[in-house]
């Protein structure tokens, strides 16, 4: 059997690197991990990912792939031997699927920002306001169900679990309990937490709000 090369290109607190990292470990998938310094970039992130020379980006037998959405689509074909299938088969609850993570990646990040980047209380309150808003839409998707993906972690929960690790940076901040709003969202969260591809990927919370804390003096300097 030929060797295969995969490696993850991606820096420590990025939630949609451990995205990658879920899916590579959900499918048992060996990789070599590979630390970019954002604060001061190698040229080989521009060879990597020349578009929006950003991270994550996974090298699968040197073709680099990027976008952290579109690295789990790659990694469910190019690994479809192998369970789980993080897409359902069905056109219509693919189609649902896809709609719901791009919810979550185009709107959760931006909208959490305004909570923790010190940009007085009307900013927070907005931040927090969206953000619960859009917790609850999502809590009301996933509904009854132990997982998004039904019995096992799918393209949704993949997409929204990094961000738990965030949570305590936002409750935080903006003074307010995720749990006291979205019980059964937090629920699902803690469920995710018991699966080893998911607390082997997210990083400390505590660990997140120090870097976030010290990200803010940065930008206030
Ligand atoms: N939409 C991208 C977002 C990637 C992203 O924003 N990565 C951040 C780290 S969390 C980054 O590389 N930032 C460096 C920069 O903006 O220059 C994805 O899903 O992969």
């Amino acid at each position: 059997m030929v060797k295969e090369e995969v490696v993850l290109v991606s820096f420590w607190s990025s939630p949609f690197g451990s995205r990658v990292k879920i899916a590579l470990e959900e499918k048992g998938i060996h990789y070599e991990y590979k630390e970019e310094d954002l604060f001061n970039k190698s040229s080989y992130l521009s060879t990597i990912n020349p578009v929006h020379n950003k991270v994550p980006v996974l090298i699968h037998n040197h073709r680099s792939i990027c976008e952290s959405l579109n690295i789990i689509e790659y990694i469910d074909e190019a690994w479809s031997d192998r369970s789980p299938q993080f897409l359902p088969s069905d056109p219509h609850q693919r189609s649902q699927a896809r709609f719901w993570a791009d919810f979550i990646d185009k709107q959760l990040y931006e909208a959490s920002k305004k909570i923790y980047r010190e940009k007085g209380e009307e900013q927070v309150n907005n931040g927090k306001k969206e953000v619960l808003r859009i917790l609850k839409l999502v809590e009301s998707e996933l509904g009854e169900k132990a997982f998004f993906g039904g019995d096992n972690l799918g393209f949704v929960d993949i997409s929204l679990i990094p961000f738990y690790s965030r949570f305590y940076t936002w409750e935080t901040f903006g003074k307010f309990s995720i749990e006291e709003e979205c019980p059964n969202l937090v629920a699902w969260a803690k469920r995710c937490m018991q699966k080893q591809s998911v607390a082997n990927s997210l990083p400390d919370p505590l660990k997140i709000y120090d870097f976030i804390v010290s990200l803010n003096k940065y930008y206030h300097k």
